[in-house]
């Protein structure tokens, strides 16, 4: 069984790792015939993934964090491998979801020698993801998080309270089960995964393979409210602590009159008024 390691250089906030090192030291203990390539600019993950899978590469591995993981999925889709994950991101939530070592020598042991797997896949717009999808104030703070010159938690943290203070909902409409849902969006995430990492479970009972998004619906966040939001997203109790609402689909459409950003994997995306998200079941293999 041949690995290929696709790594993401500019992830993660400890660059001093020589990683090629340590994935060829680990890779090497365990006996892997194994390649290790690096992207080069962001979106090249995606090519370098469809070029292993075409290479016979049973095990395509992301080492970066969720944008990483979610180019290289999207590259296996369709083809013969599957997907692992060495975690080196800031939130990590698929690997977390799939309980991936959060080490690079576990990790690394576990992409080497795996059992195999196959997870449902969410589509917002057309765009694949893994973990979650989302409109709203979490895909505003994706946003504002990338330009702000620094990463991790803290950045992350600081970012969202200043611009919890500016954030204002948007009417919109939801339709899903045949059900016409009048709203407001402060957040409309679709889980597909439990959590958007960092173990923030924003669907904590969001199950991988079972043909559903979790959808969560928060239309307001007064105070007393984010701060219940708060603990339910850090203790995994925010599907019972009634700061948010929940329903499970696989075909979901989202109209607005004004552009909301959505973000795809935890990366922003753009601005729309219409939005449809979607799930293929099953539709990827993953190496665990
Ligand atoms: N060689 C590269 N140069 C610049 N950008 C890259 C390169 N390779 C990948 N990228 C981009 O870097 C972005 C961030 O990567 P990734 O999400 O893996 O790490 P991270 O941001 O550190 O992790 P997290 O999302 O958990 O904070 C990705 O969206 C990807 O497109």
């Amino acid at each position: 069984m041949r690995i290929c390691f696709i790594l993401n250089p500019t992830s993660g906030t400890n660059r001093t790792q020589d990683v090629p090192a340590l994935l060829t030291r680990y890779a090497t203990k365990v006996g892997a015939d194994f390649a290790i390539w690096l992207t080069e600019f962001a979106g090249h993950a995606e090519t370098l993934a469809q070029q292993a899978a075409a290479e016979g590469f049973r095990v395509v591995v992301a080492v970066g964090g969720d944008g990483t993981v979610n180019e290289v999925g999207r590259g296996l889709l369709g083809t013969a491998a599957a997907l692992g994950v060495v975690p080196r991101g800031s939130g990590n939530g698929l690997a977390r979801h799939l309980k991936i070592p959060l080490d690079i020598a576990g990790a690394v042991r576990r992409a080497c020698r795996p059992t195999f797997q196959r997870i449902d896949v969410g589509y917002l717009n057309g765009r694949p993801f893994f973990c979650t999808a989302g409109l709203g104030f979490d895909a505003h703070v994706s946003k504002m998080f990338a330009q702000a010159g620094t990463r991790g938690l803290s950045t992350y943290v600081k970012v969202a309270l200043r611009e919890y203070r500016r954030f204002r909902p948007t009417p919109v409409q939801v339709e899903l089960n045949n059900q016409l849902i009048d709203t407001d969006c402060y957040v409309l995430a679709f889980a597909n995964a439990a959590q958007y990492g960092n173990n923030a479970y924003i669907a904590p009972l969001a199950n991988i393979e079972d043909g559903l998004l979790d959808v969560c619906l928060i239309d307001g966040l007064s105070l007393t409210r984010a701060v219940r939001v708060g603990v339910g997203l850090a203790l995994g109790t925010l599907a019972t602590s009634g700061g948010a609402v929940y329903h499970t689909s696989h075909h979901i459409l989202v109209r607005s009159t004004t552009p909301i950003g959505f973000h795809i994997d935890g990366d922003y995306i753009e601005d729309a008024i219409a939005f449809e998200a979607k799930l293929a079941p099953l539709a990827l293999e993953v190496a665990v």
